[in-house]
């Protein structure tokens, strides 16, 4: 190599190792910094990830921040309105405050006010304390003289019913008796259940006291009533059975005096006249022995005190037939009588006229009795055999009257206050007897055997026999034929009802205007019953109504004849005559 060139090589030569020193440092320094690069790309991941970090922090504080805002908001809101609402509470109480103080104020003066009133009251009330008591010794005084007036009256009252039974004993009037019934659900004229309720509106006959029904009708489209009727004794409807075998009980000891009694029920279909005569319906009958609550009728109440009244004096030697029969369609069956075989069944009598005037029914079945019990079977028969049909009005309907005849004969005895009565009647009796045209009695009396007398020359007193009757009449109802539905032989038997009960009404008007003919015959019934309609015998007439509305009209007719029979007068009651045989005689009518 030239010299030359080799100086240059050398340059070059160091040249490029100092080049290649060079771009070694900077390599070196190239490689520090990539790595120190690297350190800080880490670092900057680093610090990425803690802004990112950082921001959700940030967001989530953000997001605190603006709900502690709304919140601050809401609070503010709240608050404000809680300071109104504490602003009008501090205004309403010292509205309240005010007005209790007010209040408080008014009631002390009120207080005050009451005070000074309740003083003066108490002063005034001292001062009227001996007013008052004065007061109250009137009151007491006059306490004791309305009590002192009230038992005058009613002694007056019960006086003045005295006398007005004698004046009826003496005047031979029919005593008559009315019984209103309960209201009961057959009375309903219709199948609404509110009208049926209203029971009140559907009554319209009452017992105003025990002299008096009234009947009150201003329904509208009906004619106006307001009418009040007297009769001896008014049983309203909640009258027990006792009550009215009370009044009837009286009778019993005239039977054992010699007296013919009879006891009639009177009135419209379903009034309550077999309720009345023997009790409730049962299939057995009546049974003895009755307790006095028991709903017995008359007939089985008779038949236990007669027998009780004949214990009490058996020395008269007392027996008792009975007898019964029934007046159907205008015929009379006697339902005591037996056939061949000795069975019961009822026969078809005839009535007769006997010797001295007195009505019989010819071949009449009769049986002696000994007893209540004895009676009472004998009345279960003939009660079977009875003849009933249904109707619209009554379910249990009786078609026939019935009669049942007690024959009470005793020995005469003088010394009764009932003979003593009955002869110091005697010279009106005969009178009236002669004026009534009465045929059988007046000759009686011209007889003079209306006041039993001893046979003279007998001392014992009891010489001959009296033969009494008590009949005791369960008449068929009258009934409109419209309402009783009845056609073919209830027809007929309804018909025949209201002919014979008409006959009856025909026979008391004859005698309540003392006519010279009393049409006796017109009718079986009343042929039958002649002695005790027109006789000598004490009458009671016991008329049944119905407090319905819709029984109106036959009430008002029922309570019409019940005023007709009580105009009769047919002079005093007689005691039955003694005589020494039995009048057997009769003669065909
Ligand atoms: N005072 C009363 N208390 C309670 N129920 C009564 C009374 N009177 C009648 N009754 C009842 O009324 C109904 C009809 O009475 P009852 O059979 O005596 O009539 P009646 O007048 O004999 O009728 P009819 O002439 O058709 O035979 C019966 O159910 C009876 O029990």
């Amino acid at each position: 190599m030239p010299a030359g060139s080799g100086r240059w090589g050398g340059f070059w030569e160091q040249r490029t190792q100092q080049l290649q020193s060079r771009v070694r440092a900077k390599e070196d320094k190239i490689a520090e910094l990539e790595t120190e690069n690297a350190v800080l790309l880490l670092k900057l991941a680093e610090y990425k990830g803690k802004i990112e970090k950082s921001r959700s922090e940030a967001t989530r504080i953000s997001t605190l921040y603006n709900k502690q805002q709304r919140l601050q908001r809401n609070t503010r809101s709240a608050l404000s309105q809680l300071g109104l609402v504490i602003q009008k509470l501090n205004q309403d109480i010292q509205a309240f405050h005010s007005s209790s103080w007010a209040l408080l104020r008014d009631y002390q003066d009120e207080y005050q006010d009451r005070v000074s009133e309740i003083v003066t009251a108490v002063q005034r009330t001292q001062q009227s304390a001996e007013t008052l008591l004065a007061c109250q010794s009137k009151v007491a005084h006059l306490e004791r003289a309305l009590q002192d007036v009230s038992a005058r009256h009613q002694l007056e009252r019960q006086r003045r019913k005295v006398l007005h039974n004698s004046l009826v004993e003496l005047k031979g009037n029919i005593r008559v008796h009315c019984r209103i019934r309960p209201l009961l659900p057959f009375d309903s004229e219709s199948d609404d259940p509110v009208l049926q309720s209203s029971s009140i509106s559907r009554e319209v006959a009452h017992a105003v006291d025990d002299e008096t029904v009234l009947v009150k009708c201003d329904r509208p489209g009906h004619p106006l009533i307001n009418k009040t009727y007297h009769f001896e004794r008014v049983y309203g409807p909640a009258e027990s059975q006792s009550a009215v075998f009370g009044d009837v009980c009286p009778l019993l000891t005239s039977l054992l005096d010699g007296y013919n009694i009879c006891v009639m029920a009177y009135g419209q279909t379903g009034s309550g006249k077999s309720y009345t005569m023997l009790g409730p319906h049962s299939d057995d009958g009546p049974v003895l022995p009755l307790d006095p609550q028991s709903d017995l009728g008359i007939i089985p109440r008779v038949a236990e005190e007669l027998f009780r009244l004949i214990s009490e004096n058996p020395s008269r030697n007392p027996k008792v037939e009975v007898s019964i029969v029934e007046v159907y369609n205008n015929d009379i069956f006697d339902l005591l009588a037996k056939d061949s075989i000795a069975a019961v069944s009822g026969v078809k009598r005839e009535v007769m006229t006997a010797k001295d005037g007195r009505t019989e029914v010819a071949l009449l079945a009769s049986e002696a009795v000994g007893s209540a019990s004895k009676l009472m079977e004998l009345v279960r028969g003939g009660l079977q055999l009875r003849a009933k049909h249904p109707t619209l009005v009554h379910a249990d309907s009786s078609r026939s009257h019935l009669i049942i005849t007690v024959t009470l004969t005793t020995a005469a005895c003088s010394n009764s206050t009932a003979d003593q009565a009955c002869s110091a009647t005697l010279p009106r009796e005969q009178t009236e007897a002669g004026r009534a045209g009465r045929a059988g009695r007046s000759r009686r009396a011209s007889q003079g055997a209306s006041a039993p007398q001893p046979v003279p020359g007998n001392p014992a007193g009891c010489v001959e026999q009296v033969q009494a009757r008590l009949q005791l009449v369960d008449l068929a109802g009258s009934e409109c034929i419209g309402m009783s539905g009845a056609t073919g032989s209830a027809l007929r038997e309804t018909a025949c009802i209201n002919r014979s009960l008409a006959a009856l009404a025909d026979v008391l008007g004859a005698l309540s205007e003392h006519r010279d003919h009393v049409p006796y015959r017109n009718s079986r019934l009343t042929h039958l019953l002649q002695d005790c309609l027109g006789g000598d015998a004490k009458l009671l007439v016991i008329l049944c109504i119905s407090p319905s509305q819709r029984h109106l009209a036959q009430t008002l007719q029922g309570l019409g004849f019940g005023i007709r029979a009580r105009q009769v007068q047919r002079g005093p009651a007689r005691k039955r005559p003694p005589s020494s045989q039995t009048e057997g005689k009769r003669r065909p009518d």
